[in-house]
Parts: C-alpha cells; sequence; structure tokens
C-alpha cells in the first residue's frame, strides 16, 4: 500500500531523515518514536509533501508520488491528511467551519471566502463531530474548546477529506493525560472502523505500545527499530533513545506528571476497555 524507498531530508550539512525505508502492506496504526531531533516530524512532512525530500521515494499503491506537482500534490495531500501538536485551527472561527476547511482542496477560494458551504457538506461535518463526541460544540468557536476537544475538531478536519492516511505530528505533546487519552482513542477508531492507517509521532513509549499495532524506533534520522510492541524491550528503547544504562522507561512516560485521581480513572477506563 505505502512504500518507503530510502526516504532522505538533508538540510545543509545535517541530514535530518536518512534513507528511511518502510513498507505497509495493509492499513495499519503505526507509532513514530525517538528523541527530540531524531527526524520523525520530517519523515511525516516528507510523506504529505510539505518537506521536499532530497533523496527516495514514496509509493503509495504503486504511484510514485514523491515529485507530483500542483493539483496533483494537493490532491495527494488530501489523502494522507495531516494533524498537528498545536492543532492549526482558526481559533476564532466556528468549530463546523473550521472542519469545513477541511473541503478547501476541492472548492474554490471564493466560495469558501464568503462561507458557501454545500449543505450536503455541512451535514456531514456535523456527522463526523457526533462520532468524535463533539457535536454539541459545532457553533462554538474553535478557541473556547479544550485542547482534547480542538485536537479532535482538527481530526474531523482531516476526516472532511475522506483521507487513506492520516499523519499525525505529535497528535497529545500539548495535552493533559485525559485529553491523550481520548485523542488516541479517536485515531484509534478511525484505524479500526474506517480501516484508514494512522501514522503517530509520539514522544512517550507507553502511548505508542497502548495505541499502536507496530511501532518505528528512529534515532540520527534512521530507522534503528520496527516491529511490535511486544519486540520494543527496555534494552532496544534504550538504544533508540541512546540512552546509558541509566535508562528509565518513566521518563518517556506520560504517567510522569499523571496525577493519581487521573491516573485512577485512566486505570478504570482501561480496565472497562
Ligand atoms: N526546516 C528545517 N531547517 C533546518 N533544519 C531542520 C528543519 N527541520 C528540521 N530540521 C532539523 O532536522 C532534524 C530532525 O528534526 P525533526 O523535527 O524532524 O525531529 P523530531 O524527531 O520530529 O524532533 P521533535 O520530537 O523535537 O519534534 C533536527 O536536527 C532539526 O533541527
Amino acid at each position: 500500500m505505502l512504500v518507503i524507498e530510502d526516504l532522505t531530508r538533508q538540510f545543509g550539512a545535517n541530514r535530518a531523515v536518512d534513507r528511511v525505508s518502510l513498507a505497509l502492506e495493509r492499513p495499519a496504526m503505526v507509532g513514530v518514536i525517538g528523541r527530540s531531533g531524531a527526524g520523525k516530524s520530517t519523515l511525516l512532512r516528507m510523506i504529505n509533501r510539505l518537506t521536499q525530500p532530497t533523496g527516495g521515494r514514496i509509493l503509495f499503491e504503486s504511484r510514485d508520488v514523491t515529485a507530483l506537482r500542483g493539483a496533483e500534490r494537493r490532491a495527494w495531500q488530501a489523502q494522507c491528511a495531516m494533524i498537528f501538536q498545536q492543532f492549526n485551527l482558526v481559533p476564532r472561527l466556528d468549530v463546523v467551519s473550521n472542519v469545513l476547511h477541511g473541503t478547501l482542496n476541492r472548492r474554490g477560494t471564493l466560495a469558501a471566502l464568503f462561507s458557501l458551504w454545500p449543505e450536503a457538506d455541512i451535514r456531514r461535518a456535523v456527522q463526523i463531530l457526533d462520532r468524535l463526541g463533539i457535536a454539541g460544540h459545532a457553533s462554538k468557536r474553535a478557541e473556547a474548546l479544550s485542547g482534547g476537544q480542538q485536537q479532535r475538531v482538527a481530526i474531523a478536519r482531516a476526516l472532511m477529506q475522506d483521507p487513506r492516511i492520516i499523519l499525525a505530528d505529535e497528535p497529545i505533546a500539548s495535552l493533559d493525560p485525559m485529553n491523550a487519552a481520548t485523542v488516541m482513542d479517536a485515531l484509534r477508531r478511525i484505524h479500526e472502523e474506517d480501516g484508514r492507517t494512522v501514522i503517530c509521532n509520539l514522544h512517550t513509549l507507553d502511548t505508542a505500545r497502548a495505541y499502536c499495532d507496530r511501532i518505528v524506533g528512529m534515532r540520527d534520522g534512521r530507522v534503528v527499530f520496527d516491529g511490535t510492541p511486544e519486540q520494543l524491550t527496555r534494552g532496544v528503547a534504550r538504544d533508540i533513545y541512546g540512552a546509558d544504562e541509566s535508562f528509565s522507561e518513566e521518563a518517556t512516560s506520560t504517567s510522569i506528571d499523571r496525577p493519581p485521581a487521573v491516573a485512577a480513572l485512566l486505570r478504570e477506563a482501561e480496565a472497562l476497555g
């Protein structure tokens, strides 16, 4: 389905991503982990063609998307929608309009400027918000929502494009643990129920283990691990993070600042499945 071959990005003397190869045969939920500066964001941005590779290829269903230009590049970007740590919503705009901006790729700028959204699109936007549990906030300004709700609006905007792949660049890095869990649950459901591939950059090992079927570990621009959560042993994790014997998983864990009450709630939620 998605094949990445020797993908490379050089910034001056610095090789941010160094001959990365990955193949996804079927829809999957993939977590990309590694310390800050390992090349995770650059990799995702290259897949989406926000950053141009300096070497290698990206193939989607045997089609080379590495060098697409203009409308073809925009069409590819709609097929692999990206969400970001800072949500990138229009804060003063209402939630449903933010979601409708996901259709901009296939609509005229003038129509968008005057908010002339087709009724069918509005209905679909509300349905998607409903699925993500935030339809009740549709008419509120985006800035009035919590971080977790705003990230779900960003996911809804991505879903408006009906993407085959969702690329999530540190989607929970600005969120508290409760909101982080809601957002990761939403991404997992979108993968399982819709069969969309989700590739997610994550800072925390425990999140990658809990939500992803496959984990890719990056270090200094290279893939140094590619396997299942079970294969990601403490020793492997230590290697990915370039740490010494004193490495502790808790240092990369979301539970580090989790207040006891929230931790208990999360354990309960986990137990309920
Ligand atoms: N636009 C750019 N210009 C120059 N160097 C860049 C640019 N973008 C990224 N880099 C460099 O490329 C390397 C990889 O950065 P990248 O953001 O991909 O890492 P990361 O693993 O996502 O880190 P983080 O977890 O901190 O976001 C870093 O050394 C970074 O400084």
